[in-house]
């Protein structure tokens, strides 16, 4: 099947081979084709050039006039929770009314919460309550996207998360990643003995989700009442024993050096880095993990914003994604990402889109596949409807831009 769109208002992101990360000052720089034709041949981005060079014949099944919209990749969230059950409404409303989100955790709500309202959900039920959430980000232009566990806490339930997450990369044609995050949070059985429970993911869950197969990469929530630096780098080896890589929680409220250690463990990336110290931005300089940045996180919990303009005027590299889950992030919509980038954390909308596609797709290891419109590549598209700029896309945030939705060349929306 070759679909042709013709007429492209603007073609964003063009690159001619995979890209390397874009770091510092190259993050200003969009490659965009103005009025310009795109061919998608099965599930691929198959040709594309300017209107005034097209082809005299290029054989296809079905054009598409694209007159006066841009199109773009897809959106790529390289960290979400989005499989969980229930909600956290009430911790919510009891944060409207003072009580802090540590406060709620210290009491036995927050990630505990959800895990217990999780284990004694089943495995059916977590799959339904999960696919309304992905086929919602779907329609919001998210074309890949990471999925941890870290709300089951027991054996069972890290199983059970994993295994939805398994189901719904065969039920869609969304490119799905998981992450092992079984040190999210200490068990109410663990309360006293956080080396015990590490022993237990280290000795009980990994071998089981790695004879599974179940996971791609291994995350810890690396903070101040969570998991220790030394928790970190027990984890850390325990994940590399078994081929899987890092993407970690840290700086989420406290710098308490996990940072250093991703980079020194080699992580893919380090998430969150809400707080930021010139030791943590030294580190990050010495090697190649991704920082990536949550910003609707810092919306819903009224923290800082990861001080994006330290990190890209470092010359480093940044991504962006949502981080969608019940406690912290309820929202997995990337287009609002883009939008608080831009008015929260001083991006360009260059950058925010550079952060949301080709750093976004390395940050998930996909970035052979997604993140650019590069021949070859996943035809995984977003056309937007009649816009005036790329840049009024985080500019009138809240409103829905998109038009049309491709997936493996499929039409979705
Ligand atoms: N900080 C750790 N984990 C999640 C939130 C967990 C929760 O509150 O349920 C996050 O990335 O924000
Ligand atoms: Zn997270």
């Amino acid at each position: 099947m070759k679909t042709l769109f013709k007429n492209i208002k603007g073609l964003l992101q063009v690159r001619q081979e995979s890209e390397t990360l874009i770091k510092g000052k190259a993050m200003q720089d969009l490659p965009i084709i103005n009025n310009a034709w795109l061919l998608v041949e099965d599930d691929i981005i198959a040709d594309f050039g300017e209107m005034q060079s097209i082809p005299q014949k290029l054989e296809r099944d079905l054009t598409i006039d694209a007159s006066g919209k841009m199109m773009l990749p897809s959106w790529v969230d390289s960290h979400t929770h989005l499989v969980y059950a229930g909600n956290r409404e009430q911790e919510f409303v009891d944060r409207i009314k003072g009580i802090t989100y540590e406060e709620i955790a210290k009491k036995g709500g927050g990630i505990v919460n959800s895990a217990k309202k999780l284990q004694e959900t089943s495995e059916e039920q977590l799959y339904k309550e999960s696919l309304v959430r992905l086929e919602e980000v779907i329609r919001l232009g998210t074309g890949a996207i990471e999925i941890k566990s870290g709300y089951g806490l027991t054996t069972e339930a890290e199983l059970k998360m994993l295994r939805v997450i398994k189901r719904l990369k065969q039920a869609y044609p969304i490119s799905i990643k998981a992450t092992f995050l079984g040190a999210h949070a200490l068990p109410p059985k663990f309360k006293n003995d956080r080396e015990g429970y590490i022993s237990h993911i280290i000795e009980d869950m990994l071998p089981k989700i790695a004879e599974e197969k179940l996971a791609d990469y291994i995350d810890i929530f690396c903070e101040d009442g969570y998991f220790t630096i030394k928790d970190t780098e027990r984890i850390l080896d325990a994940g590399n024993n078994y081929g899987l890589q890092g993407k970690i929680h840290v700086n989420q409220f406290n710098a308490i050096g996990g940072i250093k250690t991703g980079v020194d463990y080699n992580c893919l990336s380090v998430d969150h880095l809400e707080v930021l110290t010139d030791e943590d931005l030294k580190a990050l300089k010495t090697g190649t993990t991704i920082p990536v940045s949550l910003p609707s996180c810092s919306l819903f919990l009224s923290i800082p914003y990861t001080p994006a303009r330290k990190i890209i005027d470092a010359d480093l590299p940044l991504a962006l994604a949502t981080d969608y889950n019940p406690g912290s992030t309820p929202s997995g919509n990337m287009n609002l990402v883009l939008s608080l980038a831009c008015i929260k954390m001083n991006m360009t909308p260059e950058e925010a889109i550079n952060a949301a596609t080709v750093n976004a797709a390395h940050a998930m290891g996909l970035e052979k596949t997604h993140g650019s419109i590069t021949r070859g590549k996943k035809a995984n598209l977003i056309l937007t409807k009649k816009v005036p700029s790329y840049g009024f896309l985080p500019y009138a945030f809240g409103s829905n831009h998109i038009d049309k939705i491709l997936l493996g060349g499929k039409t979705i929306l």
